[in-house]
């Protein structure tokens, strides 16, 4: 799909999206809660579909609600089919893999687009130690597992994703019989450790840690119990809202919760940082209109995920801005720290990737012109962001990459007054 932007004044104000990394860590505890809960404001992005596909074939029922909330039925992991798919979804494949090896079946764990080349050597590594045989194309997808899981002391690596963990967490979390602990080195990406722990918690799974270096999970009488989750504002769609109306207008954006765990709730250190307008009520935060913004330092190491709209903040903001963290963008849905400089360099931003740090030379007029999406969601939407201020219309090729995070978003900026046209 082609989208073109013409440059656009934005105002009004609109609702962010659901989350996806809290939907799919509902639809996870919901699957291991025996019983029924209820999921209000569940997402509609191809990784929450995904989700809700996985859970099915892993035994679940999930009714949709006249009101839009659904209803998941689960008496725990039972799986269906002897394939699941986690479509394109990092977070899915490391969750859900774990959690299918709680049964004693057959296995086989698949992905599509860029899921087939992002690496997954830790199941090779760890699930061995825990009772599951596995099969892999040397790291890569398909997987094939047989469980169960046998839940033991163990120590991983954190380093390259924090998603591992959550799946060994949530899969410990309905099955130990003893306490036992995962000792972590070099974890990154920790606010989404702090996510997991927060939905398991509001499903009645405990688990305490010391200094995110080990995890300890007790038994429980139950492990985990329905409930009702709402799912929360996602922070990191909205990342590229409030740098659209930091750059390009004076909106609205509503529905985010300030005291959310999400990492990308970060964004607003930034903002704050470039000296835009902002003003920050108990449930909507205004932002604009464009004042000179100032060039930025972040560390974006624990939140990787800002990379892409910092850049199109930076774009606009006076001087050279760096954001620290660039190795942790190499296994993303396109190496995005190259995907980043090349797409920006099509529109006039020079970006010098400096080992960690990305250095945004800023302040300068950003063209018109022709941009591809790399097949990555957060790419398209960056670029969409900065067309908004260029001096002529940005073609984004292969811009329906945004269904993966937040499918409403060109249709946002849209009722924000942006020309966007597909
Ligand atoms: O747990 C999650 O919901 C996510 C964790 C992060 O990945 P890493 O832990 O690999 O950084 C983030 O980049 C991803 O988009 C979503
Ligand atoms: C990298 C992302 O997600 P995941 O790792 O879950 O595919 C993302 O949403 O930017």
């Amino acid at each position: 799909m082609i989208v073109k932007i013409k440059p656009s004044v934005l105002t009004g104000s609109v609702i962010a999206p659901a989350s996806k990394s809290s939907m799919q860590r509902a639809c996870a505890a919901a699957l291991l809660s025996e019983g029924a809960s209820e999921i209000i404001n569940p997402g509609k992005s191809n990784d929450d579909l995904a989700a809700l596909d996985v859970i099915q074939k892993l035994g679940a029922r999930v009714v949709e609600n006249e009101d839009g909330s659904i209803t998941i039925h689960s008496l725990g992991v039972d799986p269906i089919e002897e394939e699941i798919n986690c479509g394109e979804s990092g977070l899915g494949i490391r969750m859900f893999t774990p959690i299918a090896a709680l049964s004693n079946g057959h296995i086989t764990i698949n992905g599509t687009g860029s899921l087939s080349t992002r690496p997954m050597h830790f199941f090779d590594e760890i699930f061995p130690k825990l009772n599951i045989k596995i099969h892999s194309r040397e790291g890569k997808l398909p997987l094939q597992i047989q469980g169960p899981l046998v839940p033991s002391d163990i120590e991983v690596d954190g380093s390259l994703s924090s998603q591992f963990l959550t799946g060994l967490l949530m899969a410990y979390g309905a099955s130990v019989t003893k306490p036992v602990s995962i000792k972590v080195n070099n974890l990154k990406s920790k606010p989404y450790i702090d996510l997991t722990l927060k939905v398991m918690e509001s499903f009645g799974r405990k688990v305490t840690h010391t200094n995110y270096e080990v995890f300890h999970l007790e038994p429980q009488g139950k492990n985990y119990e329905p409930q009702v989750y709402t799912v929360e504002g996602d922070w990191s769609g909205a990342a590229f809202l409030l740098v659209a109306g930091a750059i390009s207008g004076k909106i609205t954006v509503k529905g985010l919760d300030l005291l959310s765990t999400q990492a990308d709730r970060e964004v607003m250190r930034a903002l704050k940082d470039c000296e835009c307008d902002l003003t920050v009520g108990p449930n909507a935060i205004n932002i604009g209109p464009p004042t000179d913004l100032k060039a930025f330092d972040f560390d974006a190491t624990d939140c990787p995920d800002l990379f892409p709209p910092l850049v199109a903040l930076a774009a606009y903001c006076g001087g050279t801005s760096t954001i620290k963290g660039v190795s942790r963008l190499a296994h993303k849905e396109s190496n995005r720290g190259l995907t980043l400089q090349e797409e920006f360099g099509k529109m006039g931003t020079k970006i010098t990737l400096q080992d960690d740090l990305m250095l945004i030379e800023g302040g300068s007029e950003l063209f018109g012109t022709t941009v591809h999406s790399r097949h990555d969601h957060r790419i398209a939407m960056a670029c969409a962001v900065a067309a908004l201020q260029a001096d002529d219309e940005v073609t984004i090729e292969d811009a329906e990459a945004i269904n993966k995070s937040y499918p409403d978003f060109y249709r946002h900026l849209q009722k924000l007054g942006a020309t966007v046209n597909f």
